[in-house]
């Protein structure tokens, strides 16, 4: 299996009068080519800086260290202007709420008109693509001629799927996609970025959730984040059926029946709240948490791989 994207080491941090918020602690991992990567994890952990750091660093957020390579070739992450020649055309972000920020007084073709010219390429090029891909996900291309709000939230998140694939990027980041929509219309889109992957319109998606449910139906692998941190990596099968960090099995634990969303649930059964970022603990950042902790959960556990495929930070977690 090839890599698209090796992420090594990286420090992203969010500068505030109080000090540094370290919201993304040395975080190592890869993007396999051809796969839907998931990264799950309570509100704040940093699922959204990840994803907007491989995209743009937006002032209070700011690079620290370490580095993104995509296909081999380092990027610039930490140079907004050089990042342009990546933004849109080789990694595509599908920001958060991005479907309430479509332009309300303009109509769809004019949004995407706008959106390929200040790409430079002109909507000529891309108009047969843009047909076809509205066919894909189920929309008639009359669609282009309204404006956002006559369409209902499951039409405009396939929307903005079409619309952020137009130039066939190598990597798609989608940020909370499904989690303004019901629960059927959830399966349809999420489904739909499956298709997008499989038709290789996009070699490979980041999808990002705090709902791990919606991973099980589309993602090949997923990583969970705790306080900044990646605290597990593996197969989907394999992180639902048997998780193995202690955090991991809470996520796990606190699911309700398939399909109920659990926006910003507490975590059943572990007392206390993730920990502040500006002053994150010593050691493990989960041990306050964690039933299991003990002293040598004062070292910082380093993401390992305790069995083939399967990354764990935990000292408890045997096979290392
Ligand atoms: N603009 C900001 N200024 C200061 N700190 C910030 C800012 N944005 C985020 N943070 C810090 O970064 C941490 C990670 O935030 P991030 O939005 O990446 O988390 P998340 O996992 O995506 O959560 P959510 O699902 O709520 O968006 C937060 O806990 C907070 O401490």
């Amino acid at each position: 299996m090839t890599n698209l994207v090796e992420i090594k080491g990286l420090k992203i941090y969010y500068k505030t009068l109080r000090g540094d918020a370290k919201a993304l602690d040395d975080v190592t991992f890869t993007i396999n080519d051809r796969e839907i990567l998931g990264i799950a994890g309570e509100s704040g952990c940093g699922k959204s800086t990840l994803g907007n750091s491989l995209i743009l660093l937006k002032p209070p957020m700011k690079y620290v260290s370490g580095e993104v390579r995509l296909n081999g070739e380092r990027l610039p992450i930490d140079n907004t202007v050089e990042m342009r020649k990546y933004r849109y055309k080789k990694i595509s972000l599908i920001p958060q709420y991005a479907m309430d920020a479509l332009n309300p007084t303009r109509k769809i073709g004019g949004i995407i008109k706008d959106l390929v010219g200040q790409h430079r390429v002109k909507y000529e090029e891309i108009e047969g693509r843009l047909h076809e891909r509205l066919r894909m996900v189920k929309l008639s291309k009359d669609i282009l001629n309204m404006y956002p709000f006559e369409l209902s939230g499951g039409m405009k998140q396939r929307l903005v799927l079409v619309i952020s694939t137009l130039l066939n990027p190598d990597l798609l980041i989608a940020d909370e996609v499904t989690s303004a929509l019901d629960v059927s219309s959830q399966k349809a889109v999420s489904l739909m970025f499956k298709e997008f992957r499989d038709e290789k319109i996009v070699n490979s998606i980041v999808f990002i959730t705090h709902d791990i449910a919606v991973l099980y139906q589309i993602a090949d692998r997923i990583a969970i984040m705790y306080a900044g941190k990646v605290v597990e990596i593996g197969p989907t099968e394999e992180i639902m059926k048997n998780p193995l960090h202690p955090y991991t099995k809470a996520l796990i634990k606190s699911l309700p029946n398939a399909g109920i969303r659990h926006t910003h649930q507490k975590l059943e059964g572990i007392p206390g709240h993730p920990p502040n970022l500006i002053n994150p603990p010593e050691g493990c950042r989960f041990k306050d948490r964690c039933p299991f902790a003990s002293d040598e959960c004062l070292n910082e556990p380093p993401l390992v791989e305790v069995e083939p495929g399967r990354y764990v930070a935990c000292w408890k977690v045997k096979g290392r």
